[in-house]
């Protein structure tokens, strides 16, 4: 299918679920069924996961197709460099963490982050979370440290350390969508409600400032935003933006039969309404496989993750699979490659994607290529390597005369202990005292809102 990409004629027109063979078939939305199929969960009985999907091929969806639209808009102006791309959340969000606590906890850590990169870029931000349906991962081993059955996310499985919580079921999937629901729900009402207020998220990021072991570093920017928004108050300037704020959601696409299941047509174009934006992650993304033909299929903004083993070649290939047209914000490509290899790894793709003419958006995820186990058994990661490899994909970048279009990290609103360094200093000792993560290590609030300055730092020079 080609994509039809057009502006929205008719927002009030409700999308409609693909409800016969025939149409799925036009669409090509079953497609992927035929093909090979990675991190495949091992579904007892498959009969009751197609139960499940009619169930969910009824409910209303978590987004708005015009919604899904806007974020393409967005990312278009990220690709011609004229905004910036902060996606942020959980590794695996988890239904009992599902808390507005915990949801608003990391809405306002990216809040906090946008206000200082949109300064530090004077560019607008745009704000994705990995939120309301980030609950499925794909796994190196299928066996866990103890030998059980690995934990998949909350969509197939549970992290409970018996063989039973470990066997997916597919009536996750149902819990899945209700507490998406619930999550983007609510986000949707308190970032329209006073939350994303710009004097009160900088309010937010003075008292980190303050309260920073290295806040005398970050106190310049903190004080040049103060007068900044002293000044636009003196001007009068009271628009609408400077209150409420869009923080779009995005999931890895792992869990097919699920976003297939909330898949809906629109004015004659298919949308995956999960979620606003869905990725593609370094394990799945054969060409020749389901996750790619499904996405290839709907006309979300969509990502693929690709790590060190990734050449030019196969970055093009998937560019001319993933977006034919050659629409700008379609596909965001998302290094991950490592501190000590993003230097001599990305520079030929980014030149040979460049050459080639296809607009993407480059987004560094300075996260997954720098996993390493500490000697107490925790999966961890050094700050010092993510701010690393932030600074090699933007001196790349600035070498080859392209755009750093954003970054993508894993972080939460809480003061947990999983990442190493910081201004806080933590250390392998201390990894331990709050480590809380279901799957891979996130970044703290107190680290998120550093990288943010750093990062910020960056974009100014
Ligand atoms: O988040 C990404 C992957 O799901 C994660 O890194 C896999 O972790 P594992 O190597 O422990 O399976
Ligand atoms: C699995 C993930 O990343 P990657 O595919 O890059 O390992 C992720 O971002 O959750």
């Amino acid at each position: 299918m080609t994509q039809q990409w057009h502006l929205l004629r008719n927002p009030g027109l409700v999308p409609v679920p693909v409800s016969t063979s025939d149409e799925a078939e036009k669409y090509g939305l079953d497609a992927w069924r035929d093909f090979p199929r990675d991190q495949m969960p091992p579904w007892e009985d498959y009969s009751e996961v197609e139960r499940v999907c009619g169930v969910l091929d009824g409910v209303p969806p978590i987004v708005a197709p015009y919604e899904v639209e806007q974020l393409r808009r967005h990312l278009a102006d990220v690709c011609e460099g004229k905004a910036f791309l902060l996606q942020g959340g959980d590794c695996a969000e988890t239904f009992i963490d599902n808390t507005e606590q915990h949801v608003l906890a990391t809405a306002r850590t990216l809040l906090q982050m946008a206000v200082v990169l949109t300064y530090g870029a004077s560019v607008p931000v745009v704000k994705l979370g990995r939120v309301a349906g980030q609950y499925s991962k794909p796994r190196s081993s299928m066996k866990d440290a103890l030998g059980l059955p690995v934990y998949r996310g909350d969509m197939f499985n549970s992290l409970e350390a018996t063989e039973d919580a470990r066997v997916c079921d597919p009536q996750r999937m149902i819990r899945a969508y209700a507490n998406a629901a619930a999550a983007m729900n609510m986000l949707r009402a308190y970032l329209s409600g006073g939350m994303a207020d710009l004097r009160a998220v900088h309010d937010w990021n003075k008292d980190f400032v303050r309260s920073s072991p290295a806040g005398e570093r970050y106190d310049a920017i903190g004080r040049e935003i103060d007068r900044a928004l002293a000044f636009m108050s003196a001007c009068g300037v009271h628009d609408e933006a400077l209150h409420t704020a869009s923080l779009y959601a995005s999931h890895e696409m792992l869990a097919i039969e699920y976003d297939r299941a909330l898949t809906r047509v629109y004015d004659g174009v298919p949308y995956c309404l999960s979620g606003h934006y869905l990725w593609i992650g370094e394990r799945t993304r054969r060409l020749d496989g389901a996750h790619v033909d499904f996405l290839s299929r709907v006309a979300n903004p969509i990502g693929c993750k690709i790590g060190p083993s990734a050449s030019p070649e196969w970055v093009l290939e998937l560019c001319e699979k993933l977006n034919p047209d050659n629409i700008p914000g379609r596909l965001t490509i998302v290094p991950r490659m490592g501190h000590a290899k993003v230097r001599d790894v990305l520079p030929p793709i980014v030149e040979k994607v460049t050459a080639a003419g296809a607009k993407v958006v480059w987004q560094s995820d300075p996260m997954h290529g720098n996993t390493f186990e500490a000697a107490s058994g925790h999966k961890t990661r050094r700050f010092d390597h993510v701010v690393d490899e932030v600074l090699g994909f933007f001196e790349v970048h600035r070498q080859l005369g392209t755009y750093p279009g954003g970054i993508h990290v894993e972080l939460t609103g809480e003061a947990v202990t999983e990442c190493l360094g910081g201004a806080q200093e933590i250390s392998e000792e201390a990894l331990a005292s709050r480590y809380e993560t279901a799957c891979d290590p996130r970044l703290n609030t107190q680290q998120s809102l550093e990288l943010g300055f750093l990062v910020a730092e960056m974009l100014r020079h």
